[in-house]
């Protein structure tokens, strides 16, 4: 390591003890959190099941930057490079789509045995998976409905796709000594105010009762359910609303997965960490930076992503929230995505791992606000960079910037070789 990155360390360690904030500790800490890095950053959400198709459900990919990955090898590649470039072992998130098999298989017949080279390549790589039915980019759901359609043909077409995917993420976990989050999240509205909210509601509460009615070990397999305020297409209502899915959550034990992107512009995904843990068996985060609406920016080291982190810290939810990236961004070099996406994630972490959380709360308990707010504001000049540029040099992964040259390199070598 080179001796300016120990020397800042060590001036950074001096300063956080005397709060009596341990860095050795939070880096240890960091260390074990997984990040769980969305597979479909890497080819603008087209997966390798229906290639060419369109992308549906009300997802949205702008740009062209050349270099997407066109087939599950290259993926694989450009993931390893991403990963190669953040500290730390981490899972990874799949979609449904990105099944790897010559057979022409629907979403509905899907197997584990069309994921096997995902798994290979997740073991030797050290690696979680998670996974996710994917409910959109089908005929079958080109009205904009599926787990709450009207017609039940359609509806059990989606009910058994998602059995499957279940079926697929508990052999992910089996196989990877890992728990596998399967996530549940399906696009289902109105463009227009409805005439009734109330029975796609009805319909898709008992869809998810059938999808989740086989019971599997949590150790190796747990199901998630993620809502939405607002689409493209389902501006007016949105059957899987917060409301419905928190009701649902709780009600039958499943994961709630917040999307930092799914609510209304002003509302954070932060603010509602700590009552949802007294609530349900846990979260899964997606990650994302909404920008004006579902916008699905990389993440960046924002206010937002830092609040989450703080919250996660503060409120000891670090245990039982799975935390996972979602953006899609196609105007930049999509490894440069993963790798910004995740490093600031990370960095959010650390830098909350790093406050005098309980100094805080202690002055906050005597009302002595002025010490909260004045500790607050002078922490966000500490030198975390110093401890977080350790922690990378420390993982043998690029320290600050550097790991733009990889990435150059691979664009020049690999992802500008790519055509169509
Ligand atoms: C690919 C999608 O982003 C993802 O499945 C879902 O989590 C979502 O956020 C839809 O807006
Ligand atoms: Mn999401």
């Amino acid at each position: 390591m080179e001796r300016n990155i120990e020397q800042a360390y060590e001036a950074a360690r001096a300063l956080y003890a005397a709060h009596g904030i341990d860095t050795d500790k939070a880096i240890e800490r960091l260390q074990s959190i997984k990040i769980s890095v969305h597979c479909w950053q890497g080819d603008d959400v087209q997966g390798f099941l229906f290639r060419g198709g369109e992308l549906g459900g009300g997802l949205a990919v702008t740009g062209n930057y050349p270099g997407a990955a066109r087939t599950a090898d290259e993926l694989r590649a450009d993931l390893e490079k991403a990963l190669s470039l953040i500290p730390g072992k981490h899972k990874v998130n799949l979609h449904a789509i990105y099944a790897d098999t010559d057979e022409k298989v629907d979403l509905d017949a899907l197997e584990p045995r069309h994921f096997q080279s995902w798994v290979d390549w997740a073991k030797d790589q050290g690696l979680g998976l998670d996974f996710n039915p994917t409910c959109f980019s089908h005929p079958k759901a080109s009205d904009g409905f599926t787990l709450s359609h009207p017609d039940p043909a359609v509806r059990r077409f989606w009910i058994d796709h998602c059995k499957a995917s279940r079926k697929i993420g508990a052999y992910f976990g089996e196989q990877l000594g890992q728990t596998c989050v399967t996530n549940v999240w399906i696009p289902d509205g109105f463009k227009d105010a409805p005439a009734d909210r109330l029975a796609p509601r009805i319909r898709l509460k008992e869809a998810l009762d059938e999808v989740f009615a086989e019971k599997i070990d949590p150790a190796v397999h747990l199901d998630a359910v993620e809502s939405k305020l607002f689409g493209i297409g389902s501006e007016a209502y949105v059957v899987g609303s917060h409301e419905f899915y928190m009701g649902y959550a709780i009600q039958k034990g499943t994961l709630l997965c917040l999307d930092a992107g799914h609510f209304h512009p002003t509302e954070s995904i932060a603010g509602k960490m700590s009552a949802l843990s007294l609530f349900t068996s846990g979260l899964l985060l997606h990650v994302s930076r909404p920008m004006r609406w579902d916008s699905d920016h990389v993440v960046i080291l924002d206010d937002e992503t830092q609040e989450i982190a703080r919250e996660l810290v503060r409120c000891g939810l670090l245990d039982r929230t799975h935390i996972g990236l979602d953006f899609f961004d196609a105007s930049i070099n999509r490894v440069a995505a993963w790798v910004i996406g995740t490093r600031s994630t990370l960095k959010a972490l650390l830098r909350a791992m790093l406050e005098p959380a309980d100094r805080l709360k202690q002055a906050e308990l005597e009302g002595d606000y002025t010490t909260r707010l004045a500790l607050t504001e002078e922490f966000k000049t500490y030198p975390f960079g110093a401890v977080w540029d350790y922690y990378c040099a420390k993982s043998g992964v690029p320290v600050r910037e550097t790991w733009l040259d990889e990435v150059r390199a691979y664009e020049r070598d690999v992802l500008a070789k790519r055509n169509g």
